[in-house]
């Protein structure tokens, strides 16, 4: 049984001044992530803008993320898809070297354009050879391609297959089909931040949420309450978050994540690499305004403990 649960979080890529990786950044904001109740690490999510970072960064990521995820005793998914399925083939059967993979992430191909049932085809060749088990990635606002209930329900099937990240915009019928019918062992996360409480309340098992990066506790108390089923929490840490989650998705993510956390001293530079530009300064101040109002404090007996 893989352990899917609770809030995990993908972890944006800080560069140095120089337009390098910054590593130690990275260590830093791994270990405080998890400190503050995350219960794993996503490494290379977009969040962490994968396609703009060259095969050495990506793995020097992958191996910081695995070394803060196994001194905790942490989860650790890394994002191994990409629009061509032998090259997703190769990234998931690299895997085989990192220890400590919980599981790879796998997005539905984007930019290509194959059909629903060719989608289906690519994951299903992907789960058959990947060394560690995949949790399918469905977010067709950038990948031009969704995946329905029905094919979600198949692909759920596979013994290799053991979740889903879900980043559909809303709660649709599809999500709630999948939520209603999935396999037991079957983990369906909440990949829109603004969705966490309805998804976990309906049944799903967490989230990937990059605000998370920022009031950690908060967001780790809104999955533990959801997964109790106690509303009334799970209403007030909702209503607390929107606002900031509203805030930084404002521009396209990581953009306004990254000022947030160079405002607030955590990472060395606001950048992000092009085609982003970074965040413009208004929305930096709408979110220091909204983290400002989330009270981190109310939910410290909530936060889960990791090791
Ligand atoms: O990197 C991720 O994983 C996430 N990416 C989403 C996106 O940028 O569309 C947002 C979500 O919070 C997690």
């Amino acid at each position: 049984m893989v352990d899917l649960a609770g809030l995990w979080v993908p972890l944006v890529t800080p560069f140095t001044a120089r337009d390098e990786v910054d590593l130690v950044a990275l260590r830093r904001l791994a270990s405080s992530v998890l400190d503050d109740g995350a219960h794993g690490l996503v490494a290379l999510g977009t969040t962490a803008e994968p396609t703009s970072l060259g095969a050495e960064e990506r793995h020097a990521v992958v191996d910081v993320c695995a070394e803060v995820a196994a001194e905790r005793g942490a989860g650790l998914i890394v994002a191994a898809g990409t629009n061509d399925t032998r090259t997703t083939l190769a990234r998931h059967e690299a895997l085989a070297d990192v220890p400590g993979v919980t599981a790879a992430l796998t997005v539905v191909p984007y930019y290509v354009r194959p059909t629903g049932a060719a989608v289906v085809a690519h994951l299903t060749a992907v789960a058959d050879r990947s060394p560690v088990p995949v949790v399918v990635y469905n977010v067709p606002v950038r990948t031009g391609r969704g995946l329905g209930a029905a094919a979600l329900l198949d692909l759920a099937a596979h013994p290799r297959i053991v979740g889903l990240k879900q980043a559909v915009g809303a709660l649709d019928v599809d999500t709630l089909e999948v939520l209603a019918s999935a396999p037991p062992g079957f983990a369906v996360l909440a990949g829109d931040d603004a969705f966490i409480a309805p998804t976990v309340l309906l049944g799903g098992r967490g989230a990937i949420t990059a605000s998370a990066h920022v009031a950690t506790e908060r967001f780790a108390a809104l999955v533990t309450a959801a997964s109790a089923g106690r509303t009334e929490a799970v209403r007030e840490h909702a209503a607390a978050l929107l606002p900031l989650v509203t805030a930084l998705f404002a521009e396209p993510n990581p953009v306004v994540t990254k000022a947030l956390l160079h405002a607030t001293g955590r990472i060395p530079t606001p950048d992000v690499r092009m085609p982003l530009l970074p965040s413009s300064a208004e929305a930096l101040t709408r979110a220091l305004g909204a983290l400002d109002r989330v009270d981190v404090r109310r939910v410290a007996s909530e936060v889960p403990l990791t090791s």
